[in-house]
């Protein structure tokens, strides 16, 4: 049963041109995983709350991989998911009904009309490259703009299909403003399709390096984290059964013309129903590196509480505009939440701020207390994570605080923070953030 949407989490609109961004890998995350999986691969899996368990895997890495995928034994759910999706061709909700009632609709384009609205997969509609696909842009035939993912061809003996079937049979199920929404797939001879609705204005990861648009601002940062957290809400709570994204990650936040989120890439998003044989047991550990729940790593076990602490590595990258992983830079600052974590404890959050946003009692403000908030979502224990849910209405809180703070200032502040906090004690923070000695965030001291 799906539970009727808040219409605070209703926003607006799409369309968009971007590019991958490569995110590294620490030696931390070698040690965890030995190999990357030849292929990614997707199990749909039916989840039940609270029965995610250990199991024993073989680990897989590599040395430049962005993303950890590794594998221990099969995933009961996915024999059955495929089975589910192998005898379908192609469905969609462009031109048919809705798909969120389990229903596989017909589509209403097909192979020709994707050649033709993508210009025969034209370079010049060429978005971006990822980890299954290239991304095109196209526009069908009633004219409206759409992504295109079509799946690499070499990667076929290695499951690609089954990870684009993964893909939009959990978008299907999906509906939420700021969620990314499936238009249809089909299959063709050898070509695989997936076409999504398209998100005009690159990903997050673009805006905050630069190579899109002219810099976000904090209260766009802010509405934008808020965005987010009310798409994961959606998937954590709403939908029927719960969906954990897996992969929350910049470069899957695609930013609209208005600046606004959506949150893209269900590549790896476990859905747990439809399988009653399916235990639940997490026995893939995916996701990318400098997101990854730590707890998860070590036990395999997913909760909500993993997309809580990659959403607190996304706050961070918020507010100091840095990747997770920062390989150039001086060793103390490689891992970006443990620096950022650190100058907070310390009294010295405005350090971490990213050097591209203004300085304003109102802004320090907000990236303070979204530091604080990230804090949080990156608690070691995942029972002291909030729940995506308060996430939001901590957000709520700061956005409002924020606007009372801009429209009571005039003089913005130009200087270190410290001058707008004159009387900052950095020992009382360090108390009140409940900041640890020894809080290590996942990572092991370089
Ligand atoms: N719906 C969309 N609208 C506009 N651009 C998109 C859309 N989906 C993906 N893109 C862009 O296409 C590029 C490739 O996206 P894709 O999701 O395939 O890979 P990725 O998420 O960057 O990498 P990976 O899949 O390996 O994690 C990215 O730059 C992304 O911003």
């Amino acid at each position: 049963m799906k539970k009727t949407l808040h219409p605070s989490m209703i926003q607006q609109d799409s369309s968009s041109l971007p590019d991958q961004h490569k995110t590294q890998t620490t030696k931390n995350y070698f040690k965890v995983a030995s190999r990357k999986l030849a292929g990614v691969f997707t199990a749909l899996l039916f989840r039940k709350r609270k029965k995610a368990t250990t199991d024993t895997n073989k680990m897989n890495s590599n040395t430049q991989v962005r993303r950890i995928s590794f594998s221990t034994s099969t995933d009961r759910s996915t024999g059955s998911d495929v089975r589910s999706s192998a005898g379908f061709k192609s469905f969609g909700s462009y031109g048919s009904s809705s798909s969120a009632s389990g229903h596989i609709p017909t589509p209403g384009f097909s192979f020709e009309d994707i050649c033709k609205a993508t210009g025969n997969f034209s370079p010049e509609n060429k978005i971006g490259d990822g980890g299954f696909g290239t991304v095109y842009k196209g526009r069908l035939k009633d004219g409206s703009l759409v992504a295109v993912k079509r799946a690499k061809k070499d990667k076929f003996d290695q499951g690609l299909p089954l990870q684009f079937k993964n893909e939009i049979l959990t978008l299907s199920k999906i509906e939420h403003l700021s969620l990314v929404r499936l238009i249809g797939f089909l299959e063709h001879k050898d070509e695989q399709i997936i076409v999504v609705e398209y998100v005009a204005n690159g990903n997050l990861r673009e805006h905050l390096d630069g190579v899109k648009g002219n810099g976000l601002e904090i209260a766009e940062r802010l509405d934008i984290a808020i965005d987010v957290a009310h798409a994961v809400t959606y998937l954590h709570t709403y939908t029927d059964p719960p969906i954990i994204h897996r992969d929350i990650k910049a470069s899957n936040i695609l930013i609209t013309e208005k600046l606004r989120a959506k949150v893209a890439d269900f590549g790896f998003a476990r859905l747990a129903a439809g399988d009653p044989s399916a235990t639940h047991i997490s026995t893939q550990v995916k996701g990318t590196a400098g997101y990854v729940d730590p707890e998860y790593t070590r036990t395999y076990s997913l909760t909500e509480k993993s997309d809580v602490y990659s959403f607190g590595v996304l706050l961070v990258e918020l507010m100091t505009g840095r990747c997770p992983i920062e390989s150039k830079r001086p060793v103390k600052e490689r891992v970006t939440i443990r620096w950022a974590m650190k100058r907070l404890k310390e009294g010295e959050f405005v350090i971490a701020m990213d050097p591209k946003l203004r300085r304003s009692p109102a802004s320090n403000m907000v990236v303070e207390e979204v530091l604080r908030l990230a804090h949080q979502c990156l608690a070691p224990i995942r029972k002291s994570r909030p729940s995506m849910k308060q996430c939001v209405e901590v957000l709520w809180r700061i956005r409002k605080d924020f606007k009372e703070k801009v429209s009571s200032s005039t003089a913005p502040c130009t200087s270190h923070c410290s001058a707008n906090f004159p009387n900052r004690n950095p020992k009382s923070d360090r108390h009140l953030f409940g900041i640890q000695e020894g809080d290590s965030y996942g990572f092991i001291s370089a």
